[in-house]
């Protein structure tokens, strides 16, 4: 039998991630996002429904202007306000059993040697739950925020990315051999000298001495998670990545996009299945169809068209904000996101994409309106394309999630699409069945890589 699909919680800790003007909902709780317990009680409802993971999107500074301006984005709460994912994990962990928690965490916003020792340490304190979404920051206004005068090209930016990884690989896989701390009070001998290295990275970028400042936590390297899609960024993902988050417009479609970017993986040097395809999705539940549909058209009267266009051609840098919504959107080339632009040219192949087909899109076209039988019959779908999780977007916290694990999980589970209860262990163990990175991952060539 196929195994079953993984979930995740799709987050941010800000009031408006994807699905602008939800958050007016009468029954919307996610401009909560201050509270420590408004993610304390998802986690555990999360934790106790049988999710796999909560996943937290981050940005580090605002998307390209609308209508010349980043009014819209303050207005909208679009990803602003929004606190620092990282900060709350430990408060999570402690709550939770289970659940693995993913941060998304670019490579400008931290040095590398400062980032290794905050996954470890919370490694530690999650017990091996932590995973982190790898992120080049596609605004440039998060470029201007670090010191440079604009956003650095796309494929420089995955090169960088190489190195930064390369980095933190040195110090969670190579800098600390196993058992390096005996604590052995009688001998009087807390860690081995001869097995704690350092690792002398010098790179285009960065010069790291090391060693690392952390023991070996439970997975070494956290779980790692990846987003890109373009040329560029699949290549990294299949290098890198053990899990890719997807927003394929339809399983055909992911599963073209998984057939060529497992090839790729292949190439890497990794075995084919070494990477897991999560596809964004949002659901919208009735008991009969009839009322999901009008749930989904009540839904649409809280949508907002005009932030949604905002951030989808923000996260491109364009501002689409002075055309008319029929205006086509063209043969946009752009230093941000390229994927978002290949999966609106994918998801209406017959004509040019329009400014509102990017609004309409992004809202309407991962949300499965139906009742939980329904829903099971497009997940199997998904799964038989070979998408090994789904990412589940929200419109309501924690609505959106009670719904899904009150009615759609039980019916998951019935079919075999979903694990019939939730499961011990690391981040890793979740996806892959061990706690450390396989030996054809290339961090694993920095074990046993700084001996004296
Ligand atoms: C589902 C999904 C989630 C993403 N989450 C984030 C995020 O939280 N922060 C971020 O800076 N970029 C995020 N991105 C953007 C990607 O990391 C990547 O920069 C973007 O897709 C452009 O890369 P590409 O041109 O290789 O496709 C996300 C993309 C996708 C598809």
């Amino acid at each position: 039998m196929p195994r079953p699909l993984r979930f995740a919680a799709f987050v941010m800790n800000t009031t408006s991630h994807i699905t602008h003007g939800a958050w007016r909902l009468p029954e919307a709780r996610q401009t909560d996002f201050n509270s420590l317990e408004h993610w304390v009680s998802l986690a555990v409802e999360l934790d106790r429904g049988g999710f796999d993971f909560v996943f937290f999107a981050d940005v580090v500074g605002l998307y390209a202007d609308h209508r010349g301006s980043w009014e819209k984005f303050v207005e909208s709460g679009l990803q602003i306000p929004s606190n620092d994912p990282s900060v709350i994990v430990s408060a999570l962990a402690h709550a939770t059993e289970n659940l693995g928690i993913a941060i998304t965490s670019s490579i400008l916003q931290e040095h590398p040697f400062n980032f290794a020792r905050k996954i470890s340490t919370l490694d530690h304190a999650t017990r091996g739950r932590i995973a982190w979404n790898i992120v080049t920051s596609l605004s440039a206004n998060a470029w201007r925020n670090f010191g440079y005068d604009d956003i650095t090209p796309h494929d420089e930016r995955y090169a960088w990315a190489e190195e930064y990884v390369d980095v933190v690989y040195k110090l969670w896989e190579g800098s600390w051999e196993d058992d390096a701390l005996p604590q052995d009070k009688v001998r009087g001998v807390h860690g081995e000298f001869d097995r704690v290295h350092k690792i002398h990275h010098v790179g285009k970028r960065y010069r790291v001495e090391g060693p690392h400042l952390v023991a070996p936590s439970p997975q070494r390297t956290p779980l790692l998670f990846q987003a890109g899609s373009s040329p560029a960024g699949r290549r990294f993902a299949a290098r890198n990545a053990e899990a890719q988050f997807i927003s394929s417009p339809s399983p055909d479609a992911a599963r073209d996009l998984i057939a060529d970017t497992r090839g790729l993986v292949a190439e890497a040097g990794r075995h084919p299945d070494d990477l897991t395809f999560f596809q964004g999705l949002s659901f919208v539940i009735g008991s009969t169809e009839q009322e999901a549909r009008r749930r989904s058209a009540e839904l649409d009267e809280y949508i907002d068209d005009d932030t949604m266009v905002a951030h989808a051609a923000g996260s491109i840098g364009v501002d689409l904000g002075h055309y008319d919504l029929d205006t086509p959107v063209g043969e946009v080339e752009s230093e941000g996101s390229r994927s978002s632009l290949r999966w609106l040219r994918e998801a209406v192949p017959d004509r040019e994409p329009t400014v509102r087909d990017l609004a309409r899109l992004r809202s309407r076209n991962s949300r499965v309106v139906g009742t939980p039988e329904q829903i099971a019959d497009v997940l199997g779908r998904w799964r038989d394309a070979g998408v090994g999780g789904i990412n589940v977007i929200n419109y309501t916290i924690p609505g959106s999630y009670r719904e899904f694990i009150e009615h759609v999980l039980p019916q998951l589970r019935q079919r075999g699409l979903a694990a019939p209860e939730p499961e011990p262990g690391t981040a890793r163990r979740k996806l892959t069945g061990r706690d450390r990175l396989d030996d054809r991952h290339p961090a694993a060539a920095y074990r046993g890589a700084f001996g004296r």
